[in-house]
């Protein structure tokens, strides 16, 4: 069962919530995108399903289990958590070397890793030296050592140049289609929109939307008519009147909310108003996302001002 399942997850620092009865599966074969702004408790999340952090109430489990009763982790979930977090005097190869004994894991298994995220190389090279790119590779290639079913990527394309993050986008993809569960977190829905089939949105601490790219796109699109006219005052009112939310988006372009295009063309024969294009809304996944995560950023901006009263 190469799942991660997330069921009622609550964790608190101090004061602050940053995870807060969150529930979500991820599941094998798939790419799930883990969205939300700065804060919003992803990296709590993935450090609780590690079991580098105990959660308050709720579990997580990998494969069914909680982290602590894997047999050998490694073997069972991979992780690039903080690609940082490396012994700078230590050569990429040895601290490999490290994790496969630490694990009981076969020698071999460190270069066959090493070759995969291209860093053969650059293997006998102390850590200390590397871009934030190959860090990123060492750290991943870490996170396949035990060819586990599950990974969880941290902001893995975090810093990395255009073909670091070429490169990333492929091996999450190719991942699951070996029939892995991946979990890649962002704070940034665009980065995701080629990788990811499915994704968990939160804000706060909660969950704001467990979809898929397509469906997410499609609720975003919906209702949604964009309309060109230059006798847009008047349409703006006659629309308006109707029961539609309008926007004017340049000079005589118009974004009509809450009618179909049908219902908004009938009103503007009707009354004799002309125009020149109609098209439904097409909305890019930034979009959706802002739509979905817009109290979540609202509260976060207001959250300092309003403590400090
Ligand atoms: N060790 C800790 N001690 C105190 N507060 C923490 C700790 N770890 C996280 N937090 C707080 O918990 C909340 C959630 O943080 P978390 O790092 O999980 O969010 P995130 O979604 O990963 O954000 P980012 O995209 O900025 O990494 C934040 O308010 C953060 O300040």
């Amino acid at each position: 069962m190469n799942t991660v399942e997330v069921h009622e997850l609550r964790k608190s620092y101090g004061d602050t919530v940053a995870v807060d009865g969150l529930s979500f599966t991820v599941q094998p074969g798939q790419v799930t995108g883990f969205v939300g702004p700065n804060g919003a408790g992803k990296s709590t999340t993935m450090r609780v399903i590690l079991g580098l952090d105990a959660p308050d109430d709720g579990t997580a489990l990998v494969g069914g289990r909680r982290y602590r009763d894997l047999g050998t982790p490694l073997r069972e979930v991979g992780a690039l958590l903080d690609a940082g977090a490396l012994q700078p005097g230590r050569r990429a190869r040895d601290h490999l070397l490290w994790m496969a004994q630490y694990n009981g894991l076969p020698a071999r298994r460190v270069d066959e890793v090493l070759e995969l995220v291209g860093l053969a190389e650059a293997a006998r090279r102390r850590a200390g030296g590397f871009s934030l790119g190959m860090r990123q590779r060492l750290g991943i290639a870490g996170a396949l050592l035990g060819d586990p079913p599950v990974l969880l990527f941290d902001e893995p394309v975090n810093g990395l140049d255009p073909e670091g993050i070429v490169w990333i986008r492929g091996l999450l993809r190719s991942l699951a289609a070996e029939g892995r569960a991946v979990l890649v977190s962002s704070h940034l829905m665009g980065e995701l929109e080629d990788t990811a089939d499915h994704l968990v949105v939160i804000g706060r601490g909660r969950l704001i939307a467990d979809t898929t790219v397509r469906e997410l796109l499609a609720a975003a699109s919906a209702d949604r008519v964009v309309l060109r006219t230059s006798n847009r005052t008047e349409a703006m009112t006659l629309l308006a009147n109707a029961g539609a939310v309008v926007a004017a988006t340049d000079h005589d372009r118009v974004t009509v909310t809450g009618l179909t295009s049908e219902r908004v063309i009938k009103l503007l024969n009707e009354n004799s108003l002309p125009f020149s294009e109609i098209a439904a809304h097409r909305a890019s996944l930034e979009e959706a996302y802002m739509d979905l995560t817009k109290d979540a950023v609202e509260f976060a901006a207001h959250a300092g001002p309003r403590e400090a009263l």
